[in-house]
């Protein structure tokens, strides 16, 4: 069996995600139609698409930041189509933004440790750390999985734009997470923390699936074992790394220079 295969073997037989027929309107403009896609427990695949195929919207309908206009999605088998974002996250769902979201202020030990402590920054002043504490002890276990280590008492302010980056994914692992979106986690990386980017995605624990948005294919592709093509809001393609780089059609809507 390959390495794949066992690891979503491992990861039980459900499935993590399964949209319906989601789509979802902004007034006239239709952002997302009709896509129906599942995601195994365990599977890592990435959303291809170019500028507005309805990526983003795709992964807000599955946090429930904008919930869908139709359909239905479901979440290791429960239909989490109304539920409240928190709801979902409580449910084990994380999610990574392609807009900074890290504190700036706190060390980087302190931001995993606030997200273990799963707290919100006003009241992070009043939590006194103590050795022993699983919080910190989970917050130690995140920055090594996102090869903080040698950084941990840096502020977030000082941190290179690639560590800012591996410290969002570090805080996506607060937890215990079963399956995380993430949202372009290699834009505005340089080639050796792309390479490192790659490393801690292949490493994170092997029952967490995720779904990738990526432009860069050199990281898409190489960290997931399917792949979804968007094209207007739509599904346009389902298949493995290989068949998708290999297609006609995606070359000529995406891979061929379409994408803007
Ligand atoms: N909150 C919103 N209000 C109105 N329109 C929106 C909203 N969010 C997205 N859209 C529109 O929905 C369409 C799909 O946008 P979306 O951000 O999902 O695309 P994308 O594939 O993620 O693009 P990109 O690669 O540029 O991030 C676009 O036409 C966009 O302008």
């Amino acid at each position: 069996m390959s390495e794949t295969a066992l690891r979503i073997s491992r990861a039980g037989s459900a499935n993590a995600l399964e949209l319906r027929g989601v789509s979802r309107h902004f007034g006239a403009l239709v952002a997302l139609s009709d896509v129906s896609i599942t995601v195994r427990a365990g599977e890592r695949r990435a959303v291809l698409g170019a500028n507005g195929a309805g990526k983003t919207t795709l992964f807000n309908a599955i946090t429930g930041d904008f919930p869908p206009t139709a359909g239905r999605i479901r979440f290791f088998g429960e239909d989490v189509t109304q539920l409240p974002v928190h709801d979902r996250i409580r449910r084990g769902l994380r999610r990574t933004y392609q807009i900074s979201m890290v504190f700036k202020g706190l060390s980087v030990l302190d931001s995993l440790y606030l997200a273990a402590r799963g707290v919100s920054r006003g009241r992070f002043s009043f939590i006194r750390q103590h050795e022993g504490d699983p919080s910190l002890q989970a917050a130690r276990e995140m920055l090594h999985a996102v090869h903080l280590d040698h950084i941990a008492n840096t502020l977030v302010a000082d941190l290179a734009h690639g560590q800012q980056r591996q410290l969002e994914i570090g805080m996506a692992l607060a937890g215990a997470p079963r399956f995380i979106l993430f949202d372009e986690p290699a834009a505005g990386l340089s080639p050796v923390e792309r390479r490192e980017l790659i490393q801690i995605l292949g490493a994170l624990p092997a029952h967490i699936g995720y779904i990738i948005i990526e432009h860069d294919l050199d990281v898409a592709l190489r960290v997931v074992e399917s792949v979804t093509v968007m094209h207007n809001g739509a599904l346009f393609k389902e298949g493995t790394p290989d068949e998708i780089q290999g297609d006609a059609d995606v070359q000529r809507i995406y891979l061929g220079g379409a994408h803007g």
